[in-house]
């Protein structure tokens, strides 16, 4: 027997896995790596981050992932080769972060990697009628496998699309395994580039959660800040924001996207929510010359009701009364006062972070790749019957490092 199969068998075995998630998001900031040690699956898993942090992107990364990210046209031979970089990349990244940890590579049983997307596509967006639902992410498993000489997973996405699903969101599969709660309806919300949540109900029954994408969360605001301030790469603080005034019109205007109408559950990133989106918007109500404060207020306004409006729909849907939900917040929109004081004032509910329930907000989407990583090699028995957009599958293509 190949003995990578010895060795991945005696790790499906062990009760605690030491498991290294990775997540590279749509803000392109950069990769937070978890080292997380997991017991058991499916229900019975628990996690505790031993360690995190996120190593940022130098503008060069930035700069040439660009390049390809969410476009359609794009140099064909730029994005072989960027699968091939980002991988020596993160793996770099991580054997820096495991000397700093003064951690050892055989100390480490396995690596979840989900990859930099580069394309998300569903149906819906690209509307061509023979092609599947479509989403790419690059930076190549094996590459970090005989880089860091650990057994890694990479490529989630692809299963659940092969499966019937967009692709997106996964958090839910990890959200549920590892938050759902008796007696409390939760909602799990993650304000990244894009926001979504997972909707777990009070009565544990898989067949009633619910995830989503909302919608932009930091993107658009991202892109503003930096075209009005090309030394900022975010609204910190919401600090331009806070001195603005919402333009409704222009609010109204971008609302009206067919995207916001949709049904739920649905999946978007930068495809539709980038420059041109905004620009349009701008071009069609005449108001080009908005101030700065003002565009990024609406902006932010645009986030905030069209993450509470989603989470409304759901709510309404579940039939339960909606002082009976509690928010759990992560990512990086979580530090964003305006956003989350706007969400507050347009959700009647508790507002927590998710480091209330022992996971540290930033390192979330990390964790739960770790914890996917984990069902496929020692779990694998969810069942969200037939639940719309999320496939009872295990994901991650498996790379040994020789
Ligand atoms: N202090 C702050 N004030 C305002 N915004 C902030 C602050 N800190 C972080 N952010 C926002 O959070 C963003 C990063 O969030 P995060 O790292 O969760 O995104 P991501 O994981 O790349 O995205 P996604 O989850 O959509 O893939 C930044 O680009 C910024 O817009
Ligand atoms: C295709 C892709 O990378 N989507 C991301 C993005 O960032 C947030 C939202 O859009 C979500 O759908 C997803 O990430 C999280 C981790 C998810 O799959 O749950």
């Amino acid at each position: 027997m190949n003995k990578n199969i010895t060795a991945l068998y005696n790790i499906a075995q062990k009760q605690t896995r030491k498991i290294i998630g990775l997540m590279s998001g749509t803000s392109l900031d950069g990769l937070d790596i978890a080292l997380c040690a997991i017991s058991g699956a499916g229900e019975n898993t628990a996690v505790k981050i031993l360690e995190f942090e996120t190593i940022n992107y130098s503008e060069d990364i930035k700069t040439e992932i660009r390049k390809v990210f969410a476009q359609k046209t794009i140099d064909f031979q730029h994005l072989a080769l960027l699968n091939e970089w980002i991988g020596i990349l993160h793996a770099s990244m991580i054997n820096e972060s495991l000397a700093k940890w003064n951690i050892q590579a055989s100390e480490v049983e396995l690596i979840a990697s989900h990859g930099q997307t580069v394309l998300h596509a569903p149906k819906f967006l690209h509307q061509q009628e023979k092609f599947p639902n479509a989403t790419l992410q690059i930076g190549d498993g094996d590459h970090i496998a005989v880089k860091t000489g650990i057994i890694t997973l990479s490529d989630f996405r692809q299963k659940h699309v092969a499966a019937g699903g967009e692709g997106a969101p996964l958090a839910v599969y990890g959200d549920y395994l590892l938050f759902s709660k008796k007696g409390e309806n939760r909602i799990m919300l993650n304000m990244g580039g894009i926001a979504n949540f997972t909707y777990l109900p009070a009565s544990l029954n898989a067949e009633e959660v619910f995830v989503t994408d909302t919608g932009t969360a930091n993107t658009l605001i991202d892109i503003f800040t930096k075209q009005f301030f090309p030394e900022k790469s975010y609204d910190k603080d919401a600090e331009i924001a806070q001195r603005g005034i919402v333009n409704q019109i222009l609010l109204s205007e971008l609302k009206n996207d067919a995207f916001f109408t949709k049904s739920f559950p649905k999946t978007i990133g930068q495809e539709l929510f980038n420059k041109s989106f905004v620009d349009l918007a701008l071009s069609k109500t005449k108001l080009e010359n908005i101030s700065a404060p003002d565009l990024l207020a609406t902006l932010t306004r645009l986030s905030a009701e069209t993450i509470a409006e989603a989470i409304q729909f759901v709510v309404k849907n579940s039939g339960t009364p909606i002082e009976e939900f509690k928010v759990y917040m992560s990512g990086g929109g979580t530090n964003n006062p305006l956003l989350v004081k706007w969400l507050k004032e347009l959700l009647p509910f508790e507002f927590q972070k998710s480091d209330d329930l022992g996971i540290l907000s930033d390192a979330k989407e990390a964790v739960l790749f770790a914890v996917l990583a984990n069902e496929t090699v020692a779990g694998g028995h969810y069942n969200f019957g037939t639940n719309k957009g999320i496939p009872s599958v295990t994901m991650g293509k498996i790379s040994f490092p020789d």
